[in-house]
């Protein structure tokens, strides 16, 4: 009897205690929020497994500061001034390191790795680029790397071929003839668009014939990576779009008219008509698509309409502005060093002269063999990385140690390529200057930079469009630089920019201003006979 009564006051003791706590959150739910937070502040600072990593003050206690960067439009130069200021590993946000030391590489991205899950606003989760662990991957990239493969490429260069001369000619008509100095920021963008859009969706778009952004497909593409950006860098915003079911809203979709989803609505279309034509039993041309369509899944099933989709709206966002980033950047690096620019210029109309080149383009073995411009290639891309961000992964458990501290796995960890390339402990005390020549100077650290080569990605995810994307980029400079001489040039009056970038997690450019002047050599007599089709 006794007992029951202890037990029963208890009971309305622990409901008091309840109560009253209910009435405190009530009556003080500022106070509550504020001590909530203070006490998740204290304990990211000083008792989170990431606390004896140095880094920035907001950037220990809170995402926002990596946003912060983002939206600065320069986060490459920051995450460079970070290390300089912090050392090799640096705390970017609450759960989140960046690392600058290449010897990481191997260990960061190996080859078991996950990658944060970015299905809710990609638009493109059935991809091999959307697939989060790594076991999913392994199995999306057996589908279709042989896409990417070197003789399946080989079997489109027709289609880059005919780009190229569109290009060529179009500089010839606009700009050569009549002298006019205009930005080839924009043309590097309408190529590389053309090209992927024919072969991952049998169609050029035509950017480079109308010069213009189809569609505004550019301005949509490129509204749709911050969106992206906002998501990745604040979880808890994608968490609550998650638990509270309004993560629909972040899916892009073909009915929209703006960012992802008004790409995906343009491809869906496309896809469509070449879908009914495979089913037809007319594959088609050899492009992207057709590989695609005859491709099975593990279990022997085809690759379903989505998946096929999927794919090339990959290759339509991975391909473009990466492409075009490089093809920019090679131009801007000679202009800035003369003494390169005349040996690239050198070694390309020797070759022609000597007869080793194809008119009116040359065909991808005949680039191969020039090793000078396939250097200036590598060192455009070791300094100018097309995607300058630390591309995340997540640490697998336990984890591993680095600097003598203790990285616990779910950390997300990353190595921004930009800063990696200039790293003294590998490329020397000009780390930072474009020097061609370090690719050739000595086998073995040749051997070695290659290596560390992070410039198209790393471990079992590295880029698998690069021999096309290599393919386009020497087809266009090596034909452009025997064709006319290449001028860098001053912006047209009420113009202010130049040589302008804004890094959106690609590398956007505007105001390369060039002056073409077309050179008196054999090879436009294929030129100017070339049809474009
Ligand atoms: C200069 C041009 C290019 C650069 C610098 C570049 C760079 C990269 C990088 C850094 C990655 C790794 C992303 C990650 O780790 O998550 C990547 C992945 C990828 N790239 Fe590229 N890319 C270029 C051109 C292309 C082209 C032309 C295509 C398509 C034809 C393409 C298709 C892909 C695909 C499908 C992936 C995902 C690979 C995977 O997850 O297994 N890229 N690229």
């Amino acid at each position: 009897m006794l007992a029951d009564l202890k037990s029963e006051l208890l009971n309305l003791r622990t409901i008091h205690a309840v109560l009253e706590v209910y009435h405190i959150i009530r009556t003080h739910w500022a106070l509550v929020l504020v001590g909530i937070l203070i006490f998740r502040y204290i304990r990211r600072l000083y008792f989170h497994p990431l606390s004896a990593f140095p880094g920035p003050f907001l950037a220990r206690i809170s995402n926002v500061y990596s946003m912060a960067i983002y939206f600065s439009w320069r986060e490459h130069e920051i995450h460079m001034e970070l290390h300089k200021k912090y050392g090799p590993v640096v705390r970017l946000s609450p759960d989140a390191l960046i690392i600058s030391d290449p010897k990481y590489l191997p260990i960061v991205y190996h080859m078991r790795v996950n990658k944060p899950d970015m299905s809710e606003t990609q638009g493109a989760n059935e991809s091999v680029l959307g697939a989060a662990h790594y076991k999913e991957h392994a199995k999306r990239k057996r589908r279709v790397a042989g896409a990417y493969s070197m003789t399946n490429v080989r079997r489109m260069e027709h289609h880059v071929d005919g780009h190229v001369i569109r290009l060529i000619k179009t500089f010839d008509d606009l700009y050569a003839k009549t002298g006019k100095v205009f930005d080839y920021a924009p043309w590097a963008q309408y190529f590389a668009y053309d090209v992927v859009s024919d072969v991952a969706f049998g169609k050029p778009l035509g950017f480079v014939e109308t010069n213009s952004d189809v569609f505004g497909l550019l301005k949509m593409f490129q509204q749709g990576i911050p969106i992206t950006a906002v998501f990745t860098k604040l979880p808890t915003l994608a968490w609550f779009f998650r638990v509270t079911g309004l993560k629909g809203l972040l899916k892009p979709k073909p009915n929209q008219n703006f960012g992802i989803g008004g790409l995906m609505h343009f491809k869906d279309k496309l896809l469509a008509e070449r879908y009914e034509e495979f089913k037809k039993g007319n594959g088609g041309r050899n492009d992207f698509l057709k590989f695609f369509f005859e491709s099975k899944n593990e279990d022997g099933s085809p690759m379903s309409l989505n998946q096929v989709g999927a794919e090339a709206l990959v290759i339509m966002f991975a391909g473009s502005d990466t492409t075009s980033a490089a093809l920019r950047e090679m131009i801007n690096f000679l202009h800035l060093n003369p003494r390169c620019y005349k040996k690239v210029v050198d070694e390309i109309d020797a070759a022609y002269a000597e007869g080793r080149m194809t008119t009116p383009v040359p065909n991808f073995d005949e680039l191969s063999q020039l090793t000078y411009v396939n250097a200036v290639f590598k060192e455009t891309l070791r300094l100018a990385a097309a995607v300058p961000v630390a591309i995340q992964r997540i640490v697998d458990m336990p984890g591993f140690e680095i600097d003598g501290k203790f990285v616990p796995g779910g950390t997300l960890v990353g190595i921004n390529s930009y800063v990696c390339a200039r790293q003294k402990s590998l490329y020397g005390e000009d780390a930072e200057e474009f020097r061609p020549e370090r690719w050739l100077e000595d086998e073995e650290k040749r051997k070695e930079l290659e290596r560390y080569d992070h410039s198209f990605g790393y471990g079992s995810r590295p880029c698998l469009g690069k021999n096309l994307a290599t393919m386009e980029i020497l087809k266009v400079l090596c034909t452009l630089f025997h064709l006319f001489e290449v001028k860098e040039a001053d912006a047209p009056e009420g113009c202010t920019y130049k040589r302008e970038k804004k890094n959106i997690g690609l590398m956007l450019q505007r105001g390369i201003w060039l002056k073409l002047v077309r050179k008196n050599v054999e090879a436009w007599k294929a030129m100017d006979q070339a049809v474009v089709a």
